[in-house]
Protein backbone atom coordinates (compact mmCIF):
# COMPACT_ATOMS: atom_id res chain seq x y z
CA UNK A 1 0.00 0.00 0.00
CA UNK A 2 1.46 3.33 -1.38
CA UNK A 3 1.32 6.17 1.30
CA UNK A 4 -1.07 7.70 0.09
CA UNK A 5 -3.78 5.33 0.18
CA UNK A 6 -2.41 4.56 4.19
CA UNK A 7 -2.88 8.53 4.14
CA UNK A 8 -6.66 8.45 2.64
CA UNK A 9 -7.25 5.05 5.37
CA UNK A 10 -6.69 7.08 8.22
CA UNK A 11 -8.35 9.44 7.56
CA UNK A 12 -11.11 7.81 6.86
CA UNK A 13 -11.18 6.07 10.15
CA UNK A 14 -10.43 9.54 12.08
CA UNK A 15 -13.89 11.09 9.97
CA UNK A 16 -16.10 7.32 10.85
CA UNK A 17 -14.77 7.43 14.68
CA UNK A 18 -17.34 9.45 16.65
CA UNK A 19 -15.49 12.27 18.87
CA UNK A 20 -15.99 11.97 22.84
CA UNK A 21 -13.71 10.73 25.65
CA UNK A 22 -13.63 6.91 25.30
CA UNK A 23 -12.08 7.44 21.65
CA UNK A 24 -9.86 10.38 22.41
CA UNK A 25 -6.68 8.07 22.81
CA UNK A 26 -7.49 6.15 19.88
CA UNK A 27 -7.98 9.30 18.00
CA UNK A 28 -4.57 11.07 19.35
CA UNK A 29 -2.51 7.86 17.86
CA UNK A 30 -4.27 7.67 14.64
CA UNK A 31 -3.68 11.86 14.29
CA UNK A 32 0.28 11.09 15.06
CA UNK A 33 0.57 8.23 12.31
CA UNK A 34 -0.85 10.23 10.09
CA UNK A 35 1.51 13.00 11.00
CA UNK A 36 4.41 10.47 10.17
CA UNK A 37 2.80 9.60 6.80
CA UNK A 38 2.50 13.22 6.24
CA UNK A 39 5.62 14.11 6.53
CA UNK A 40 7.31 11.27 4.91
CA UNK A 41 5.44 12.67 1.84
CA UNK A 42 6.60 16.28 1.67
CA UNK A 43 10.14 14.51 2.35
CA UNK A 44 9.80 12.44 -0.67
CA UNK A 45 8.83 15.13 -3.00
CA UNK A 46 11.02 17.60 -1.29
CA UNK A 47 13.73 18.33 -4.38
CA UNK A 48 10.74 17.70 -7.13
CA UNK A 49 8.84 20.83 -5.75
CA UNK A 50 12.13 22.66 -4.89
CA UNK A 51 12.78 23.17 -8.17
CA UNK A 52 9.46 24.95 -8.69
CA UNK A 53 9.47 24.75 -12.68
CA UNK A 54 8.83 28.40 -13.64
CA UNK A 55 7.30 29.49 -10.03
CA UNK A 56 10.58 30.88 -8.68
CA UNK A 57 10.20 34.31 -8.22
CA UNK A 58 12.91 36.81 -6.94
CA UNK A 59 12.03 38.18 -3.58
CA UNK A 60 12.32 41.69 -3.59
CA UNK A 61 11.17 45.12 -1.54
CA UNK A 62 11.11 44.72 2.18
CA UNK A 63 8.15 41.90 2.57
CA UNK A 64 6.04 39.51 -0.10
CA UNK A 65 2.88 39.16 0.28
CA UNK A 66 1.29 35.34 -1.20
CA UNK A 67 -2.58 35.14 -2.25
CA UNK A 68 -3.47 32.02 -2.36
CA UNK A 69 -7.11 30.80 -3.25
CA UNK A 70 -9.47 28.55 -5.05
CA UNK A 71 -9.84 29.31 -8.85
CA UNK A 72 -11.88 32.11 -9.81
CA UNK A 73 -12.08 33.96 -6.56
CA UNK A 74 -10.18 37.23 -8.14
CA UNK A 75 -6.30 37.19 -6.98
CA UNK A 76 -5.43 38.43 -10.78
CA UNK A 77 -8.09 41.04 -10.37
CA UNK A 78 -6.55 42.10 -7.06
CA UNK A 79 -3.00 42.12 -8.54
CA UNK A 80 -4.01 44.39 -10.93
CA UNK A 81 -5.88 46.84 -9.08
CA UNK A 82 -3.33 46.96 -6.33
CA UNK A 83 -0.13 46.95 -8.43
CA UNK A 84 0.97 48.51 -11.79
CA UNK A 85 1.20 44.90 -13.09
CA UNK A 86 -1.71 42.94 -15.22
CA UNK A 87 -2.24 39.95 -14.65
CA UNK A 88 -4.53 38.40 -17.09
CA UNK A 89 -8.27 37.52 -15.32
CA UNK A 90 -11.33 36.07 -16.53
CA UNK A 91 -14.15 34.39 -15.79
CA UNK A 92 -13.02 30.82 -16.21
CA UNK A 93 -11.12 28.83 -13.62
CA UNK A 94 -7.07 28.38 -14.00
CA UNK A 95 -6.70 31.54 -15.90
CA UNK A 96 -3.41 31.84 -14.18
CA UNK A 97 -0.86 29.45 -14.95
CA UNK A 98 2.01 30.65 -13.40
CA UNK A 99 3.32 32.96 -10.39
CA UNK A 100 2.98 36.65 -11.44
CA UNK A 101 4.77 39.05 -9.31
CA UNK A 102 3.57 42.63 -8.30
CA UNK A 103 4.99 45.86 -6.27
CA UNK A 104 3.52 48.62 -4.40
CA UNK A 105 4.86 50.94 -1.85
CA UNK A 106 3.02 51.59 1.75
CA UNK A 107 4.18 53.79 4.22
CA UNK A 108 7.48 54.00 2.32
CA UNK A 109 7.60 49.59 2.21
CA UNK A 110 7.64 47.95 -1.25
CA UNK A 111 5.89 45.19 -0.74
CA UNK A 112 5.83 42.29 -3.09
CA UNK A 113 2.45 40.98 -4.21
CA UNK A 114 2.35 37.39 -5.96
CA UNK A 115 -0.77 36.20 -8.32
CA UNK A 116 -0.56 32.14 -8.04
CA UNK A 117 -2.76 29.42 -9.60
CA UNK A 118 -5.64 28.74 -7.88
CA UNK A 119 -5.44 24.84 -6.32
CA UNK A 120 -7.98 22.86 -5.61
CA UNK A 121 -8.49 20.45 -2.87
CA UNK A 122 -6.33 17.71 -2.65
CA UNK A 123 -3.26 20.19 -4.03
CA UNK A 124 -1.11 18.76 -0.62
CA UNK A 125 -0.81 15.64 -2.07
CA UNK A 126 -0.10 17.05 -5.80
CA UNK A 127 -3.17 17.58 -6.99
CA UNK A 128 -3.09 20.28 -9.95
CA UNK A 129 -0.17 22.37 -9.26
CA UNK A 130 -0.84 22.68 -5.38
CA UNK A 131 2.48 21.76 -4.32
CA UNK A 132 4.13 23.77 -6.40
CA UNK A 133 1.43 27.22 -5.31
CA UNK A 134 2.14 25.90 -1.50
CA UNK A 135 5.92 25.97 -2.24
CA UNK A 136 6.35 29.68 -2.79
CA UNK A 137 3.17 30.17 -0.22
CA UNK A 138 5.92 29.08 2.47
CA UNK A 139 8.08 32.13 1.11
CA UNK A 140 5.70 34.36 2.35
CA UNK A 141 6.00 37.11 4.98
CA UNK A 142 2.00 36.63 4.94
CA UNK A 143 -0.39 34.60 3.21
CA UNK A 144 -3.27 36.71 1.52
CA UNK A 145 -6.31 33.78 1.99
CA UNK A 146 -8.25 34.80 -0.96
CA UNK A 147 -11.95 33.69 -0.81
CA UNK A 148 -15.29 33.92 -2.58
CA UNK A 149 -18.38 36.15 -0.59
CA UNK A 150 -20.47 34.18 -3.20
CA UNK A 151 -19.67 30.74 -2.56
CA UNK A 152 -19.38 28.13 0.46
CA UNK A 153 -18.26 29.25 3.64
CA UNK A 154 -16.43 25.28 3.22
CA UNK A 155 -13.76 26.46 1.04
CA UNK A 156 -11.78 28.47 4.37
CA UNK A 157 -11.55 25.11 6.00
CA UNK A 158 -10.68 23.56 3.04
CA UNK A 159 -7.96 25.62 2.42
CA UNK A 160 -7.21 26.12 5.80
CA UNK A 161 -6.57 22.05 5.63
CA UNK A 162 -4.53 22.31 2.51
CA UNK A 163 -2.19 24.36 3.85
CA UNK A 164 -2.18 22.81 7.96
CA UNK A 165 -1.42 19.04 5.67
CA UNK A 166 1.94 20.28 4.83
CA UNK A 167 2.80 21.87 8.09
CA UNK A 168 2.01 25.72 7.66
CA UNK A 169 0.08 26.74 10.72
CA UNK A 170 -2.16 29.86 10.04
CA UNK A 171 -1.65 33.08 13.40
CA UNK A 172 -0.64 30.40 16.06
CA UNK A 173 2.45 31.02 18.03
CA UNK A 174 4.70 28.16 18.54
CA UNK A 175 3.47 26.35 21.28
CA UNK A 176 4.93 26.67 24.78
CA UNK A 177 6.92 23.29 25.13
CA UNK A 178 10.02 22.51 25.74
CA UNK A 179 11.31 19.31 23.96
CA UNK A 180 15.05 17.67 24.00
CA UNK A 181 15.82 14.37 22.35
CA UNK A 182 18.85 13.10 24.48
CA UNK A 183 21.37 9.92 24.28
CA UNK A 184 20.08 8.61 27.46
CA UNK A 185 18.28 8.37 30.83
CA UNK A 186 14.60 7.67 29.66
CA UNK A 187 11.65 10.46 29.25
CA UNK A 188 11.30 13.04 31.81
CA UNK A 189 7.71 14.46 31.51
CA UNK A 190 7.05 17.71 33.51
CA UNK A 191 3.63 20.23 32.64
CA UNK A 192 3.06 23.31 34.51
CA UNK A 193 -0.16 23.55 33.60
CA UNK A 194 -3.16 21.55 34.02
CA UNK A 195 -3.52 19.77 30.53
CA UNK A 196 -7.28 18.85 29.44
CA UNK A 197 -6.34 17.37 25.93
CA UNK A 198 -3.12 15.88 26.16
CA UNK A 199 -1.77 13.48 29.09
CA UNK A 200 1.67 11.56 29.97
CA UNK A 201 0.65 8.33 28.61
CA UNK A 202 -0.05 9.74 25.05
CA UNK A 203 3.19 11.74 25.16
CA UNK A 204 5.21 8.63 25.77
CA UNK A 205 3.02 7.07 23.55
CA UNK A 206 3.30 9.18 20.62
CA UNK A 207 7.43 9.38 21.17
CA UNK A 208 7.39 5.73 20.87
CA UNK A 209 5.89 5.76 17.95
CA UNK A 210 8.61 8.44 16.82
CA UNK A 211 11.31 6.15 18.19
CA UNK A 212 11.94 8.24 20.66
CA UNK A 213 13.31 6.68 23.76
CA UNK A 214 15.17 9.38 25.78
CA UNK A 215 13.90 13.07 26.24
CA UNK A 216 12.90 16.09 27.83
CA UNK A 217 9.15 17.34 27.68
CA UNK A 218 8.00 20.53 29.82
CA UNK A 219 4.61 21.57 28.48
CA UNK A 220 3.67 25.05 30.11
CA UNK A 221 0.71 25.81 27.99
CA UNK A 222 -2.66 23.81 27.85
CA UNK A 223 -2.12 22.11 24.17
CA UNK A 224 -3.71 19.69 22.45
CA UNK A 225 -2.57 16.45 20.51
CA UNK A 226 -1.83 18.08 16.95
CA UNK A 227 0.16 20.80 18.89
CA UNK A 228 2.64 18.44 20.55
CA UNK A 229 3.40 16.59 17.56
CA UNK A 230 3.89 20.07 15.91
CA UNK A 231 6.71 20.27 18.67
CA UNK A 232 7.70 16.82 18.09
CA UNK A 233 8.22 16.81 13.80
CA UNK A 234 9.55 20.31 14.26
CA UNK A 235 9.53 21.47 10.45
CA UNK A 236 6.31 23.78 10.86
CA UNK A 237 6.04 27.08 9.90
CA UNK A 238 3.96 29.48 11.82
CA UNK A 239 2.87 31.68 9.66
CA UNK A 240 0.55 34.97 9.17
CA UNK A 241 -2.55 35.01 7.74
CA UNK A 242 -5.39 37.50 6.43
CA UNK A 243 -8.71 36.14 4.77
CA UNK A 244 -9.82 38.13 2.22
CA UNK A 245 -13.29 38.03 0.98
CA UNK A 246 -13.95 39.44 -2.62
CA UNK A 247 -16.92 40.13 -4.67
CA UNK A 248 -18.92 41.47 -1.61
CA UNK A 249 -20.85 43.20 -4.37
CA UNK A 250 -23.11 40.42 -4.84
CA UNK A 251 -24.09 40.04 -1.25
CA UNK A 252 -26.35 41.30 1.07
CA UNK A 253 -25.46 43.57 3.60
CA UNK A 254 -26.17 41.62 6.77
CA UNK A 255 -23.66 38.54 4.81
CA UNK A 256 -21.01 41.02 4.06
CA UNK A 257 -21.88 42.08 7.87
CA UNK A 258 -21.24 38.83 9.09
CA UNK A 259 -17.70 38.07 7.29
CA UNK A 260 -15.79 41.34 8.42
CA UNK A 261 -16.82 40.15 12.12
CA UNK A 262 -14.59 37.36 12.21
CA UNK A 263 -11.09 37.53 13.18
CA UNK A 264 -8.07 38.36 10.81
CA UNK A 265 -10.86 38.92 8.10
CA UNK A 266 -11.02 42.07 5.58
CA UNK A 267 -13.93 42.00 2.63
CA UNK A 268 -13.35 43.57 -0.33
CA UNK A 269 -14.81 44.03 -3.87
CA UNK A 270 -11.93 44.50 -6.65
CA UNK A 271 -14.69 44.99 -9.21
CA UNK A 272 -16.31 48.08 -7.71
CA UNK A 273 -12.97 49.54 -5.67
CA UNK A 274 -15.09 48.89 -2.53
CA UNK A 275 -12.58 48.63 0.86
CA UNK A 276 -9.34 48.19 -0.84
CA UNK A 277 -7.54 50.46 1.03
CA UNK A 278 -8.20 48.94 4.25
CA UNK A 279 -6.84 45.98 2.87
CA UNK A 280 -3.59 47.54 1.85
CA UNK A 281 -3.53 49.34 5.83
CA UNK A 282 -4.20 45.72 7.23
CA UNK A 283 -1.52 44.07 5.27
CA UNK A 284 0.86 46.73 6.53
CA UNK A 285 -0.05 45.78 9.83
CA UNK A 286 0.04 42.80 10.04
CA UNK A 287 3.63 42.60 8.57
CA UNK A 288 4.95 44.24 11.65
CA UNK A 289 6.72 46.55 9.73
CA UNK A 290 8.36 49.71 11.32
CA UNK A 291 10.09 52.65 10.07
CA UNK A 292 13.13 54.62 11.29
CA UNK A 293 14.40 57.27 10.17
CA UNK A 294 18.20 58.38 9.85
CA UNK A 295 19.89 61.82 10.15
CA UNK A 296 23.29 63.20 10.16
CA UNK A 297 24.76 65.63 12.73
CA UNK A 298 24.00 68.86 12.80
CA UNK A 299 21.40 68.41 10.35
CA UNK A 300 17.37 67.49 10.09
CA UNK A 301 16.16 63.64 10.09
CA UNK A 302 15.02 63.03 6.51
CA UNK A 303 11.15 62.41 6.98
CA UNK A 304 10.90 61.69 3.25
CA UNK A 305 12.98 58.72 3.06
CA UNK A 306 12.33 56.10 5.71
CA UNK A 307 14.04 52.66 6.48
CA UNK A 308 11.96 49.78 6.65
CA UNK A 309 12.72 47.34 9.28
CA UNK A 310 11.01 44.63 10.96
CA UNK A 311 9.57 44.71 14.80
CA UNK A 312 11.95 43.52 16.95
CA UNK A 313 14.88 45.31 14.91
CA UNK A 314 17.75 46.41 16.54
CA UNK A 315 20.35 49.21 15.97
CA UNK A 316 22.30 46.40 14.20
CA UNK A 317 19.55 46.02 11.95
CA UNK A 318 19.39 49.66 11.46
CA UNK A 319 22.83 49.83 10.34
CA UNK A 320 22.62 46.96 8.09
CA UNK A 321 19.57 48.58 6.59
CA UNK A 322 21.91 51.88 5.95
CA UNK A 323 25.12 50.02 4.43
CA UNK A 324 25.97 46.76 4.49
CA UNK A 325 29.81 47.91 5.96
CA UNK A 326 28.62 50.58 8.66
CA UNK A 327 28.33 47.93 11.43
CA UNK A 328 32.35 47.54 11.16
CA UNK A 329 32.90 51.53 11.89
CA UNK A 330 30.36 51.19 14.32
CA UNK A 331 31.08 53.59 18.21
CA UNK A 332 27.35 54.20 19.15
CA UNK A 333 23.99 55.74 17.75
CA UNK A 334 21.71 58.53 19.22
CA UNK A 335 18.27 57.73 19.47
CA UNK A 336 15.38 59.99 19.88
CA UNK A 337 11.66 58.35 19.96
CA UNK A 338 10.09 56.31 21.97
CA UNK A 339 12.11 53.99 22.44
CA UNK A 340 14.48 55.75 24.01
CA UNK A 341 14.69 56.84 28.20
CA UNK A 342 15.36 60.64 27.24
CA UNK A 343 16.14 62.19 24.00
CA UNK A 344 18.79 61.44 22.46
CA UNK A 345 19.87 58.90 24.01
CA UNK A 346 23.30 57.19 23.49
CA UNK A 347 23.17 53.87 22.45
CA UNK A 348 25.04 50.61 21.96
CA UNK A 349 23.93 47.80 18.42
CA UNK A 350 21.61 45.64 20.82
CA UNK A 351 19.16 49.04 21.31
CA UNK A 352 15.76 48.11 20.13
CA UNK A 353 14.37 50.36 18.00
CA UNK A 354 10.54 51.69 17.65
CA UNK A 355 8.83 52.61 14.97
CA UNK A 356 8.86 56.43 13.91
CA UNK A 357 12.91 56.95 15.95
CA UNK A 358 15.03 58.95 14.72
CA UNK A 359 18.48 57.39 14.77
CA UNK A 360 22.11 59.54 14.31
CA UNK A 361 24.64 56.50 14.01
CA UNK A 362 28.48 57.68 15.37
CA UNK A 363 31.21 55.87 13.67
CA UNK A 364 34.64 55.34 14.60
N1 LIG B 1 -18.67 40.44 -9.04
C1 LIG B 1 -17.34 40.46 -8.91
N2 LIG B 1 -16.57 39.76 -9.76
C2 LIG B 1 -15.24 39.80 -9.61
C3 LIG B 1 -14.63 40.56 -8.57
N3 LIG B 1 -13.29 40.39 -8.64
C4 LIG B 1 -13.09 39.56 -9.70
N4 LIG B 1 -14.26 39.21 -10.30
C5 LIG B 1 -14.46 38.34 -11.48
O1 LIG B 1 -14.14 37.00 -11.13
C6 LIG B 1 -13.60 36.31 -12.25
C7 LIG B 1 -12.30 35.63 -11.88
O2 LIG B 1 -11.31 36.61 -11.61
P1 LIG B 1 -9.76 36.29 -11.66
O3 LIG B 1 -9.05 37.49 -11.20
O4 LIG B 1 -9.38 35.73 -12.99
O5 LIG B 1 -9.67 35.13 -10.57
P2 LIG B 1 -8.39 34.25 -10.18
O6 LIG B 1 -8.57 33.94 -8.74
O7 LIG B 1 -7.13 34.93 -10.57
O8 LIG B 1 -8.63 32.94 -11.05
P3 LIG B 1 -7.58 31.81 -11.55
O9 LIG B 1 -6.35 32.49 -12.06
O10 LIG B 1 -8.33 31.12 -12.64
O11 LIG B 1 -7.33 30.94 -10.38
C8 LIG B 1 -13.45 37.34 -13.35
O12 LIG B 1 -14.53 37.20 -14.24
C9 LIG B 1 -13.49 38.67 -12.61
O13 LIG B 1 -14.00 39.72 -13.41
C10 LIG B 1 -15.48 41.30 -7.68
O14 LIG B 1 -15.06 41.98 -6.74
N5 LIG B 1 -16.81 41.20 -7.89
K1 LIG C 1 -10.19 33.03 -13.41
MG1 LIG D 1 -5.66 34.30 -11.79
Amino acid sequence: MGILEKIQDIETEIKRTQKNKATEYHLGLLKAKLAKYRAQLIEGSKTKSEKGEGFDVMKSGDARVVMIGFPSVGKSTLLSKLTPQESIAAAYEFTTLTCVPGKFTYKGANIQLLDLPGIIEGASQGKGRGRQVIAVARTADVVLMMLDATKSAQQRPLLEAELEAVGIRLNQGLPNVSFKIKKAGGISFNATVKLNYIDQKMVYNILHDYKIFNADVVIREDINVDQFLDVVLGNRRYMKCIYCYNKIDQISMEEVDRLARQPDTVVVSCEDDLNLDYLVESIWKKLNLMRVYTKKRGEFPDFDDGLIVRNGATIEHVCHAIHRTLADTFRYALVWGTSTKHNPQRVGMSHLVHDEDVVQVVKK
